[in-house]
């Protein structure tokens, strides 16, 4: 049986006078592709920025690899192997391709301020790899012609990917993509969803998706959880999910 990467439970997160999430359950295991939907303002955001320590939970346990987490620094969190994109591309976009992967990986360049001043042979290693990895990247995503052109230059779905990768770069344990697909029109999303699949079966990611494109959800999750107006609703296969009435109701509620 596959181990169990991460383990969420009781999760809740007040605003003020709002519960945005509350009483959030979810599993993620090794190499698995775990979705949350749910409809617009459903918490799912808010859900990912208690996981990836952008906001102290309210309330609940959040593991990763058995240890909680819930609390700690986002930095500390990434770090672990935790990593995550956001709902809208955040590239650093005057940068060229190439230098928001090698930036990605400054952690591991330049954990030492004197190494880097005097570019010592473990300075100048860690640099050859890090653009190693990167024209990897760059390579399996097919913009390696494009390496020297600004970042916000790119078409979208480009832009998309690339930011994937660059998460790539620090060698997550857990993907975390927050809408990856929206704004990609059906090709750029079949890409997607292929390059997906790609990073769990070549590269042993685990990746938990939220994501609005239901097919892409229903095609590509091994299981799925669903929130309502921050509380759970249903979770399960996907078949099970799509047949449930009362997901059904609360999408159709929705319009
Ligand atoms: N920092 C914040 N301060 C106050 N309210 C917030 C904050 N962040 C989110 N909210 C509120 O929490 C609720 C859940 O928002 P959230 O962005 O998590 O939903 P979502 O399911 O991701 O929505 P969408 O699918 O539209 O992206 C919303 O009512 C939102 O306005």
């Amino acid at each position: 049986m596959s181990k169990k990467l991460l383990e969420v439970s009781d999760l809740s997160m007040r605003f003020g006078g709002l519960l945005a999430v509350n009483g959030v359950a979810l599993q993620l295991k090794e190499k698995e592709i775990v979705s949350i939907i749910g409809p617009n303002g459903a918490g799912k955001t808010t859900v990912f920025n208690c996981l990836t320590g952008f906001y102290k939970p309210t309330n609940g346990v959040i593991r990763f690899n058995g240890e909680e987490i819930q609390g700690l620094p986002g930095h500390e969190i990434a770090r672990k192997g935790v990593v995550r994109t956001f709902q809208h591309v955040r590239l650093f976009k005057e940068m060229t391709v190439l230098e928001n992967l090698l930036v990605a990986q400054h952690r591991h360049i330049n954990n030492n301020f004197f190494a880097g001043l005097l570019k010592t042979p473990s300075f100048r290693r860690a640099e050859k790899e890090a653009l190693e990895r990167a024209k990897f990247w760059l390579d399996t995503i097919g913009l390696t012609d494009l390496a020297n052109r600004a970042a916000g230059n790119l078409a979208y779905g480009q832009q998309r990917r690339l930011e994937i990768v660059r998460c790539m770069c620090t060698k997550p344990t857990i993907l975390m993509l927050d809408e990856p697909a929206a704004g990609l029109n059906p090709k750029e999303t079949e890409d997607l969803n292929n390059l997906i699949r790609q990073l769990r079966d070549e590269f042993d990611v685990s990746v938990l998706l939220i994501e609005h494109d239901m097919k892409l959800v229903m095609d590509i999750s091994d299981y799925i959880y669903v929130v309502n107006q921050g509380t759970p609703l249903a979770d399960g296969k996907p078949a099970a999910v799509r047949d449930n009435p009362a997901v059904i109701k609360a999408y159709l509620g929705e319009s």
